[in-house]
């Protein structure tokens, strides 16, 4: 399990987190929410042990908590056993060099290059272009795609880190992704969000993950956890946590919720505050 503990931050006189408390636990996929600015890649970061809790951090702030990942302190774990343990989709990546999108692939299994052959990068590489219908790229330059063909290519080689697909691994793994649906179509933002929960369900791994639709959280978290300026709103399955409330404390929009006339779960209508031309049916 992945915990962090009372996590807090504070810079520049700002509190960006306190006390927050988190979990991830192998199997499931937990969701953060909240508002832009509400803390969650600062959470995502922490937890991901790139910044370091009980330590500086690199904006010169101090972390306060701890975060735990199977029990044993994050700042104990050598960076190359991390990386075999939790993989990070940034929000955001930079890449300032032309690689053919085969060879950024290949960048997630650098930890362990020379355990394996050439050709069992090659597979490897192969075996989550294919996973993420990748292959028609495989050699275009990752600067020449878009921005969605990026994402998919970054989580890829996210998987291939972790060695997502190997079912004999017995470590616990994590994966992190921050905003993993942004940029993405209607059709991959729902096979992206899929894939991570079958990985989650058929391989174990631990999925935390920082979304901003509502509806795709109620309909794949286990866990939800919201923040509003750095703080817990509220932290529970989502039967539990999405209610009207919850939802306008986090966000201060006001919603109607109703069962999802196909999934198990509910289906949220966000609706604005004010507006005289709703439906008297949608009236919240
Ligand atoms: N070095 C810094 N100094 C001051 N404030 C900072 C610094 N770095 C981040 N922040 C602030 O911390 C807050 C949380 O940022 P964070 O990126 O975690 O938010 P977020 O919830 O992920 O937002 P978004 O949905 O917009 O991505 C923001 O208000 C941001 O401006």
């Amino acid at each position: 399990m992945m915990r962090a503990e009372g996590v807090g931050l504070r810079l520049n006189g700002k509190e960006i987190l306190h006390g927050v408390n988190c979990t991830v636990t192998p199997g499931q996929v937990t969701v953060v929410m909240g508002k832009n600015g509400a803390g969650k890649s600062t959470l995502l970061q922490i937890m991901a042990g790139q910044v370091f809790a009980g330590k500086g951090s690199a904006a010169g702030g101090a972390v306060a908590g701890a975060v735990w990942l199977d029990e044993r302190a994050m700042q104990d774990i050598a960076p190359a056993d991390l990386a075999g343990r939790r993989s990070v989709l940034a929000q955001s990546v930079q890449l300032g060099f032309p690689l053919p999108v085969a060879e950024v692939v290949e960048l997630g299994c650098y930890g362990r290059y020379h355990q394996l052959t050439a050709l069992q990068r090659k597979q490897a590489v192969d075996n989550y272009l294919d996973l993420l219908d990748l292959n028609p790229l495989r050699d275009r330059s990752f600067l020449t795609l878009s921005g969605g063909e990026q994402k998919r290519v970054l989580l890829a080689k996210c998987l291939l880190q972790l060695d997502a697909e190997n079912p004999n691994l017995t470590t616990n793994r994590y994966l992190l992704l921050d905003e993993p649906t942004a940029a993405l179509d209607l059709e991959q933002q729902y096979r992206f969000v899929d894939l991570a929960t079958r990985l989650a369900r058929e391989r174990g791994l631990g999925v935390l993950a920082v979304l901003h639709d509502l509806n795709l959280a109620a309909r794949f978290a286990d866990h939800l956890l919201f923040l509003r300026d750095g703080k817990t709103v509220a932290s529970g399955p989502p039967a539990e946590v999405l209610t009207k409330t919850i939802i306008q404390a986090t966000f201060n929009v006001d919603c109607l919720i109703q069962p999802h006339p196909c999934f198990n779960c509910p289906l949220i209508t966000t609706l604005p505050y004010g507006k005289p031309n709703i439906a008297p049916a949608c009236a919240p």
